[in-house]
């Protein structure tokens, strides 16, 4: 068995009267990625801030490497790495003197090599002598995260490394966080994405409201809900009632106009399904076959949907609006 990076027990922390972290217990191997995954104020950069030693904690504990982080700060934070939401780059520097001092500080020799590695590993050559305040969001982050590395610290936590950063940086992003754990550093990383977690965690954890909601693999989580299905989208009631009367076995929802019927997916079970509708002479506006992804988790876990999804539908009225 893999040895314990991270283990937390009983975290407590409340703001004043309001509980923030009301008991939550976690263990993270060492050498796998755990995400830790909420709504904005669920709880994740407060989680971050104690296991880190920015903060204290109200109650219970928490071990790093085996390090209490109550009583063995020094030792803790000489084995993490922290990448936050608010970028600690220097807009004043470029991005090699911004290696370079962190270098300095924690004492890596030679610095010039580990600053020329780092600059290469992420693409920062061309820029590197530029100021900071010129870089991309991007590129801000990606030597926000370089600096971290420095040192080579055992456990990195990531505070939301991906909030508000385009598709392709996002996947630039995905591929240096593998990269480090094909080298065995474990990874603590926060999202709001549930694509995110999927894609990267070994264990990911749901936290809502102060509780850990959901713990286990993306495959175990995903295991928590309903089935592949088919969702029709019909024009109004009338086609629903009657859609409804001839599949059996779906379910409906009268607002959206959704019909769901469980299906395996496999075409000549479509195709009997589109007979069938078409035999009443019913029509559906819109076909998708759906596989239970992380949205249908955090819908089912908290009654609520995960943030991507709710940008997304709120875009969608948007737009609908917009024509
Ligand atoms: N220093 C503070 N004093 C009082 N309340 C705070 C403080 N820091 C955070 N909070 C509140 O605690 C809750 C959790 O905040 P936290 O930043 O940990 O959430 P989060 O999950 O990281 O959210 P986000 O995704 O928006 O960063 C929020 O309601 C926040 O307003």
């Amino acid at each position: 068995m893999r040895s314990s990076a991270i283990a937390v027990s009983g975290l407590r922390k409340a703001y004043g009267d309001k509980v923030v972290l009301d008991g939550i217990d976690f263990d993270v191997a060492a050498g796998s990625v755990f995400s830790l995954l909420g709504p904005n104020g669920a709880g994740k950069t407060t989680t971050v801030n104690v296991l880190t030693t920015l903060m204290k904690a109200d109650a219970g504990t928490v071990r790093i490497a085996g390090h209490d982080v109550a009583s063995a700060t020094k030792e803790v934070r000489r084995v993490i790495g922290v990448t936050g939401q608010f970028a600690a780059v220097d807009e004043l520097l470029s991005g090699r003197e911004n290696l370079r001092l962190m270098a300095d500080l924690k004492r890596v020799r030679p610095g010039d090599q580990v600053v020329t590695e780092l600059l290469e590993r992420f693409d920062l050559v061309e820029s590197a002598d530029k100021m900071a305040a010129t870089y991309s969001g991007g590129m801000r982050r990606k030597l926000d995260l370089a600096m971290t590395l420095v040192g080579a610290p055992q456990i990195i936590f990531l505070d939301e490394p991906t909030t508000g950063l385009d598709p392709r940086s996002r996947r630039t992003m995905w591929g240096i966080v593998r990269e480090l754990v094909a080298d065995g550093t474990t990874i603590f990383l926060t999202t709001q994405y549930l694509e995110e977690a999927d894609q990267l965690a070994d264990r990911i954890a749901v936290l809502d409201q102060g509780h850990l909601v959901a713990q286990g693999t993306p495959e175990e989580l995903k295991r928590q809900v309903p089935g592949t299905h088919v969702r029709l989208r019909f024009a109004d009631l009338y086609e629903l009632d009657e859609a409804a009367r001839v599949l059996a076995g779906a379910t409906r929802d009268d607002e959206e106009l959704i019909l769901r019927v469980p299906s395996d997916g496999e075409s000549k079970s479509l195709l009997g399904l589109l007979s069938r509708l078409d035999e009443h002479m019913i029509n559906a506006k819109e076909f998708s076959v759906h596989t239970p992804d992380l949205d249908d988790v955090f819908l089912a876990l908290t009654g609520r949907a995960g943030t991507e999804r709710t940008e997304r539908t709120e875009r969608t009225s948007e737009e609908a609006i917009a024509r």
